[in-house]
């Protein structure tokens, strides 16, 4: 049983467990419902049902779910998904799966995949931390990617990041041996929280060689916001975390 409830402003979800016992869960979200436009409503329809994959409470095959075996990349909170599919696009030998809330954002990601008639992309519209709990079959990943995260910029929505000590840990066993966890962001506090939890997150190396973080990747497309980014003199910060054991 749930109920949303508001506090000040933030949507808290409050559930009970059968014997009554609240609990309260914290989001890395307030869910936007925005409206789709009439294109992102067409692409909806037509490209669901080849690249769309609905919540269950049950792991995924990626094999049944790509037709063949290769590497796979996850990528959470894809935003309108110019990087995602760029990056699908970019990489034919590897399958992508990426998770989105907002749905606009999975329409216009369903639109420029299908432009691009990849075969090699699929998509979610759900809260990535239940994916991760219910559908992603441990030791299965090659990549985890998480590109400018909410940042939560208040001391008292900390709380709220996604990057927590719990997440690193339950992205951890979802991750081969050696597989990468790979963050970015253009908010100096947050990076620093990032490399905190994940320096101390057991089962991790950070494959930086020079300090905490490593040189923009060639494959993680540039979009627009960051290119206006670089040109104000914002900094961005890659981080690439290894798992170990
Ligand atoms: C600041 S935006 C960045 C979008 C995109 N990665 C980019 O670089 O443009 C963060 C996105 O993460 C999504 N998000 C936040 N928490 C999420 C979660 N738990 N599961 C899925 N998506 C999430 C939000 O809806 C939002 O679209």
């Amino acid at each position: 049983m749930s109920e949303v409830s508001k506090t000040s402003g933030d949507v808290t979800v409050s559930e009970f467990t059968e014997d009554g016992k609240l609990v309260r869960k914290i989001r890395s979200f307030v869910r936007r419902e925005g409206r789709l436009t009439k294109g992102q409503e067409m692409a909806m329809e037509n490209n669901w049902p080849t690249m769309g994959i609905d919540f269950a409470q049950q792991m995924l095959d990626w094999k049944e779910v790509y037709h063949r075996e290769a590497p796979v990349v996850l990528e959470i909170g894809f935003g309108m998904g110019a990087s995602f599919v760029e990056m699908a696009k970019n990489a034919p030998e590897k399958d992508f799966i990426g998770i989105e809330v907002h749905s606009p954002g999975v329409g216009a990601c369903l639109m420029a995949a299908g432009d691009a008639e990849l075969t090699n992309l699929r998509v979610m519209c759900h809260d990535a931390v239940e994916v991760f709990d219910y559908m992603i079959p441990d030791g299965s990943l090659d990549t985890v990617q998480l590109f400018f995260p909410d940042p939560w910029h208040k001391a008292r929505h900390h709380k709220r990041r996604i990057v927590q000590p719990e997440f690193a840990e339950m992205l951890r066993k979802k991750l081969k041996i050696g597989g990468i966890f790979h963050m970015a962001t253009d908010w100096e506090n947050y990076a620093e929280h990032m490399v905190e939890v994940m320096n101390a997150a057991p089962g991790y190396r950070n494959t930086a060689t020079d300090g905490d973080y490593i040189a923009r990747p060639e494959d993680r497309p540039l979009t627009k916001f960051e290119a206006r980014g670089h040109r104000l003199g914002h900094g961005v910060w890659d981080m690439k975390y290894a798992r170990t054991e």
